[in-house]
């Protein structure tokens, strides 16, 4: 169902709505989860709802896809945001807000793999299986570097943790936020130096192709991050 504004800005669509529609995967913490209830939590979610009350509006949350996001913003949603990488491929299909955080990916593994799988010429060997969601970011890093490991694809990236527990997997490499977080929940598992990680990315929101909207969201991510705001909110996430 793909909305029709003519030459109005969707901001000026949202504040007439009364309502923002963010979408969003629930399924990659820090950034954004919905539980098995329904109830969302996260960075971005909590930046969500500063971004609905400082334009005025309520904030109503879709749950998307990897695979979906870039073709919902617009459509089902007006912006995305979760965790979002910033990709030259979505750049061609939508705009980005400016960058708000740094990330880059990096191994996760069982703490007594963890020196096994410092490189990727460790990692990229006959019997080593990295496990991985589809339709991402790290779906695209598997299939371009690892020739010789295996590569499970896990449509679940909620449960994708609990695969490498069970030894169904031997790592995954993801970005290195996340490799933070899912370590710190559970002592079994290591993030392998995130702070060094192999790739450079950054997260942004993923906005329609509109100038107008695009000026607002940036004007309210640069007051979030100068006044206080995303530091405040990012804190018990990011530690
Ligand atoms: O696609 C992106 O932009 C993401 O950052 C999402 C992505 C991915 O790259 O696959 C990143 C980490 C999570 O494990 C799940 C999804």
């Amino acid at each position: 169902a793909t909305e029709s504004h003519g030459a109005q800005s969707r901001l000026d669509v949202v504040q007439a709505r009364g309502e923002i529609r963010v979408c969003s995967t629930g399924d990659y913490r820090p950034f954004t989860y919905r539980d098995a209830a329904g109830a969302w939590s996260g960075i971005d979610i909590d930046l969500a709802g500063d971004l609905a009350r400082r334009l005025g509006v309520r904030l109503q949350l879709v749950q998307t896809t990897w695979k979906a996001i870039a073709d919902d913003v617009g459509r089902k949603c007006d912006l995305a945001m979760g965790g979002v990488s910033v990709t030259l491929d979505r750049a061609k299909k939508g705009f980005y807000t400016a960058p708000y955080l740094r990330d880059g990916k990096t191994p996760i593994t069982l703490c007594e793999n963890e020196k096994r799988f410092q490189t990727l010429e460790q990692i990229d060997r006959p019997g080593v299986r990295a496990i991985v969601n589809p339709g991402g970011t790290n779906e695209q890093f598997a299939d371009a570097n690892l020739k010789r490991a295996t590569i499970v694809r896990h449509p679940d990236n909620n449960t994708i943790f609990a695969e490498i527990l069970a030894g169904r997997a031997d790592l995954m490499i993801t970005d290195a936020t996340e490799t933070r977080w899912q370590a710190k929940r559970d002592p079994r598992l290591c993030a392998v130096h995130p702070d060094e990680p192999f790739t450079f990315s950054e997260k942004a929101y993923l906005l329609p192709r509109d100038v107008v909207f695009k000026e607002w969201t940036d004007q309210w991510l640069h007051l979030a991050v100068n006044d206080g705001t995303y530091a405040r909110i990012a804190k018990p996430w990011l530690g």
